[in-house]
């Protein structure tokens, strides 16, 4: 066990009595630091096993997802505490400061989170030039969305912005449509919606190629709660555009799995242990509706090495997590790879 793996158990407490967000911010802020002197190096067990996938080469299934590194303050980090991906953002046109706080929730008991962020984020141009000097040999994914006062009717703008400022910086950017706090963001799912916004992103994309020289694929980020019909009609979607890949899923507004619960009413998503079930059966239905060269990522309560095994399985080229690391700290990036590479 490292250094850091031992701190973690011992710091937890204390982290926990903290609100919330508070505790997440002075948690990256030691990372930081932590990395600064050293300390994480080696969490990752054995000879790593890369991945390729999207044309990518990828140092390890696990990945860091969206939400935990919003401003890309911390990818170094990250990188050396053993994860083979981090996506950073989500990141908008403009910097916005998100909701009121307090806007993030543990629900301890049931290994849970429920987060209406918002959005915050330093804006699209800030995350650019910090990742402009990356050295992580983790690959970077650069989620993005829409400002929180930007209609519907205009967000492909908001994602056109986004995605011709990320791509001389990202290896693979994350099309977030699926986020429970930006009013009217999911609805960009529907049918008719999903098919414009990628099909504009698509010719975007293709002019971006030719001026860079190099393809940065795009994926589009799902939410949980979509029934039979809604994730038959986005994989019509996603096979007829030939998608580059799929990120199953995002935080969940049921709160069934965490009914009695004295913060069930607080708005937002609910992650962590709740959401892994649903999360892995959408994975799952859409590993067998879509064309077998379109690569899935799937997320959703991993909070052990089984779990991410479990999304292999399903169907998951990769895997990522974020509530897991709040509950489990460092000693979860190692027990996943230990499990499944
Ligand atoms: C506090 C918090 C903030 C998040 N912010 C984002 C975000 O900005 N963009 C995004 O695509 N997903 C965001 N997510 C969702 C996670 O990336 C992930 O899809 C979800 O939490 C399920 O994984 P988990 O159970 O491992 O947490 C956020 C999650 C949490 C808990």
């Amino acid at each position: 066990m490292t250094l850091i793996e031992s701190f973690y158990p011992v710091l937890k407490p204390w982290l926990f009595r903290l609100d919330a967000e508070r505790a997440h911010t002075l948690t990256v802020k030691m990372m930081i630091i932590a990395h600064r002197l050293g300390m994480l190096k080696s969490v990752v067990p054995g000879t790593p096993r890369p991945r390729s996938v999207m044309g990518l080469t990828f140092p390890n299934v696990l990945g860091l997802a969206a939400g935990m590194d919003k401003s890309a303050s911390a990818v170094e980090a990250w990188g050396a505490l053993g994860f083979g991906s981090v996506e950073v953002g989500t990141l908008t046109p403009r910097p916005q400061p998100g909701n009121p706080k307090p806007r993030l929730f543990r629900l301890p008991e049931h290994e849970a989170l429920i987060n209406r962020m918002g959005f915050n984020n330093p804006g699209i141009q800030s995350a650019v030039q910090k990742l402009k000097n990356r050295r992580t040999k983790a690959v970077v994914g650069v989620n993005i969305g829409k400002n929180f006062d930007t209609p519907n009717e205009d967000a492909v703008k908001d994602y056109l912005i986004c995605l011709k400022a990320a791509y001389p910086v990202a290896d693979y950017i994350a099309v977030n449509i699926s986020s429970p706090n930006t009013k009217g963001l999911r609805d960009l799912q529907a049918e008719d919606a999903v098919r414009d916004l990628i099909s504009q992103l698509k010719k975007e994309q293709a002019a971006m190629k030719q001026e860079h020289g190099r393809q940065v694929p795009f994926l589009v980020k799902i939410a949980p709660d979509l029934t039979d019909m809604q994730i038959e009609a986005l994989a019509r979607v996603f096979n007829e555009q030939s998608i580059d890949g799929v990120i199953a899923t995002n935080t969940t507004i049921d709160r069934t799995a965490i009914t009695g619960h004295r913060l069930q009413s607080e708005a937002g998503g609910l992650s962590g242990a709740p959401v892994r079930e649903r999360s892995t059966l959408v994975l799952q239905a859409f590993h067998s509706l879509l064309k077998e060269q379109i690569p899935l990522i799937g997320v959703g309560g991993i909070l052990c090495g089984a779990d991410a095994a479990e999304k292999l399985k399903a169907g998951a080229a990769l895997a990522q997590v974020y509530s897991g690391l709040v509950y489990r700290g460092p000693a979860l990036v190692r027990e996943v790879l230990e499990t499944v590479q």
